[in-house]
């Protein structure tokens, strides 16, 4: 894994506040993923991973504060981020159902030749409706698709859930090998050991704000700790 630390930031959020209908459920919060690294965003239900995400991306408006893509501060909308080089992998799978996973591929914003080098497993699959498939062969076309476009900065929205470790192993190496390949990875993720087993640095969110951040082998180390602390259900702190 690369320490990156001197090299400038592909995505920043500066004292980022955002939420819905103008009501903040994440205030002033601070973080930034460089190239070449993966940031795991953790926290409890109800933290506002999801919402910061989804700021960062341009598909919620932000309430406070500054997004930055490499260097620059933007308020511009998704499909400009996605232009400009930012890929998301959504919470919810973001495959068309009525869709062959060939036609997924196809409208999604890289060459479908690259999406099935990175995701082999695809090939057999290729002429069957994605609504057909296992939730993490989804999941996995949702992230052939976003990693297709070689994004310099990825977004990657609870990849884990609900899926088996086999899968979700295969996922997060996918994520590795692209931040390998220099791009920025930001995974907001419930469940911390897998996460951190890929991820160079860590934030926590607990309501709304930061409340830890530091390399992934110190959030390792002191674990129980951490989920103690801070991993803990929302209602019971
Ligand atoms: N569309 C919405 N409209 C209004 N409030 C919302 C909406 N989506 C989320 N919220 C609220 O915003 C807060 C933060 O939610 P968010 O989904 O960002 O948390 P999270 O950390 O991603 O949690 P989870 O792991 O459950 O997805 C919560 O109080 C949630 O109820």
């Amino acid at each position: 894994m690369t320490t990156t630390t001197e090299v400038a930031p592909v995505l920043e959020a500066r004292s980022l506040s955002a939420g819905y209908r103008r009501v903040p459920c994440v205030r002033e919060v601070s973080l930034d993923v460089r190239p070449g690294e993966i940031v795991v965003v953790l926290g409890p239900n109800g933290a506002g991973k999801t919402t910061t995400l989804l700021t960062l991306s341009g598909a919620l408006p932000s309430l406070g504060g500054e997004v930055h893509l490499r260097g620059e501060p933007t308020d511009a909308a998704l499909h400009h981020r996605v232009r400009g080089g930012l890929g998301i992998i959504p919470e919810e799978r973001s495959v068309i159902s009525r869709l062959s996973v060939r036609d997924n591929l196809r409208i999604g914003p890289g060459p479908v030749e690259r999406a099935l080098d990175l995701f082999p497993e695809l090939r057999p699959l290729l002429r069957r409706r994605a609504g057909l498939l296992s939730g993490g062969e989804q999941q996995m076309l949702s992230t052939a698709r976003a990693l297709a476009a070689e994004p310099s900065v990825l977004l990657a929205d609870e990849l884990s859930l609900g899926l088996a470790p086999k899968i979700v192993t295969r996922l997060m190496q996918a994520l590795r090998s692209a931040a390998d390949r220099g791009a920025g990875v930001l995974l907001v993720e419930q469940h911390a050991r897998q996460a951190l087993a890929i991820a160079d640095r860590a934030y926590i969110l607990r309501r709304g704000s930061v409340v830890w951040s530091g390399s992934a082998d110190e959030a390792r180390a002191n674990l129980q700790e951490i989920e103690g602390a801070y991993l803990g259900h929302e209602a019971a702190a």
